[in-house]
C-alpha cells in the first residue's frame, strides 16, 4: 500500500486573471478551488494513474472539511487527523502573466495529534511506501520527518520526501528511496545557483553520497535529470506543450515515477512515466489524468 502524508495540506484557490495589477483592484476572469498540498496532490495523481493509495495528514475548520469531502469524492481513500483548532490553509495562486503564490501558514499541531499520527503509521509493513511531502506549519521542529522515518526503520517501507532545507537533509542518514528537489531547492542546499543538467546531477551525486537512493531533480520547462541506485545517470529536456497551470507539476512527477517504477520496476521508464505525468499537468487546468500522462509519453519518449 502507498501512504502519502501531509502535514500542512491546503485548498488552492487558483485564480486567473487578465493582467494583475499589484495595488489596485484586479477581477478574476476565472477561479476554482481545490484540494492541494504536496502530499495530496501525489495521492490524486497516483489515483488518476490508477494506482491506490491512503493520503493521511492534518486538517481543520471548514476548509479542512472541504478538502477531505474533496479528496473523497475523487475516490481518494483519507485518514486525516482533524485539529480542534484553526484551519486548513488556503493557498492563492494567482495566474496572470506570471505565476504568483501566497501560501497560508496552517494550523497549530499539537503534540497529541503528532502522536495519533505516529500511532496510525505504525501500520505500515514490508513492501509499503510512505510519502511525506511538502511544508510543515513553523510551530512543528524541523526534524519532524527523520522522527516518523526513524519509527519505520527495520520495516523494509521505502520512504519517499519531497521536502526543502532541513526537512529534506535530516532524512538522509535513513536512506530515502526517493528524494525530488526541484534545481532551485537542491541549489539552496548547497548554497549555489543550479543552471543545467550537468550541475544538477553532480549535486544529486552529494545527496546520494548523504545517504538518498534515487535522486530526482525536476527543472521545470528545463527538464529532469535522476542519478538512480545504480548511480545511471538519466537526463530529459521538458516535454513541449502549451504551460496552463504549474501547480502540482512537481507532485505529479513524484507520483509518475513511483507508478512508473511499481509498473516496470526500470528507473529508466519511471523516470519518463514522472516526466510526462509532471507535464502533463502543468499543461492542465487539472492534476494529470492517466490518458494526459499516457500521451505526453509516448508523444516525448517515441
Ligand atoms: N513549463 C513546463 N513545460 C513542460 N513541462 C513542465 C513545465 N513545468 C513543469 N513541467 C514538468 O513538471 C516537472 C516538475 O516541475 P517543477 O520542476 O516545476 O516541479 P516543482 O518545482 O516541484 O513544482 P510544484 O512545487 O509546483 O509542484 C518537470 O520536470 C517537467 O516534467
Ligand atoms: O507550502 P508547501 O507545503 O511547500 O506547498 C504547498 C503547495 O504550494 O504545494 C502544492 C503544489 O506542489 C500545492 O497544492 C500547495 O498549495
Amino acid at each position: 500500500m502507498i501512504y502519502t502524508v501531509t502535514f500542512n495540506p491546503a485548498l488552492d484557490y487558483i485564480v486567473r486573471v487578465e493582467q494583475f495589477n499589484v495595488g489596485e483592484v484586479n477581477r478574476a476572469a476565472y477561479s476554482e478551488i481545490m484540494a492541494g498540498g504536496k502530499g495530496v496532490n501525489v495521492s490524486l495523481v497516483l489515483k488518476n494513474l490508477g494506482h491506490e493509495s491512503t493520503a493521511l495528514g492534518f486538517a481543520a475548520g471548514f476548509t479542512g472539511e472541504k478538502l477531505v469531502r474533496d479528496l473523497k469524492d475523487k475516490g481518494c481513500r483519507t485518514n486525516f487527523i482533524f485539529l480542534e483548532q484553526g484551519m486548513t490553509r488556503i493557498n492563492v495562486k494567482i495566474k496572470g502573466q506570471e505565476e504568483t503564490e501566497i501560501n497560508g501558514e496552517g494550523p497549530e499541531i499539537t503534540p497529541m495529534a503528532i502522536r495519533a499520527m505516529m500511532i496510525k503509521l505504525e501500520r505500515l509493513r514490508e513492501g509499503d511506501i510512505l510519502i511525506l511531502s511538502g511544508s510543515i506549519p513553523k510551530t512543528l521542529p524541523e526534524d519532524i520527518y527523520e522522527k516518523v522515518i526513524v519509527r519505520q526503520q527495520g520495516k523494509n517501507v521505502r520512504i519517499v520526501v519531497d521536502a526543502t532545507k532541513n526537512l529534506l537533509k535530516e532524512t538522509l542518514e535513513y536512506h530515502p528511496f526517493l528524494i525530488k528537489p526541484n534545481h532551485h531547492e537542491l541549489g539552496e542546499l548547497f548554497g549555489v545557483t543550479i543552471s543545467n543538467p550537468e550541475e544538477a546531477l553532480s549535486y544529486a551525486e552529494k545527496l546520494q553520497q548523504m545517504g538518498a537512493v534515487n535522486v530526482l531533480v525536476s527543472m521545470a520547462g528545463e527538464g529532469a535529470v535522476l542519478l538512480d541506485e545504480y548511480g545511471n545517470k538519466h537526463m530529459s529536456p521538458a516535454p513541449e506543450g502549451r504551460l496552463v497551470n504549474s501547480v502540482g507539476a512537481g507532485d505529479s512527477m513524484v507520483a509518475g515515477f513511483i507508478a512508473g517504477y511499481l509498473e516496470t520496476k526500470d528507473y529508466e521508464q519511471a523516470f519518463r512515466m514522472g516526466i510526462a505525468a509532471g507535464s502533463a499537468s502543468a499543461f492542465s487546468e487539472f492534476l494529470a489524468t492517466r490518458e494526459e500522462t499516457m500521451e505526453v509519453l509516448e508523444k516525448t519518449f517515441k
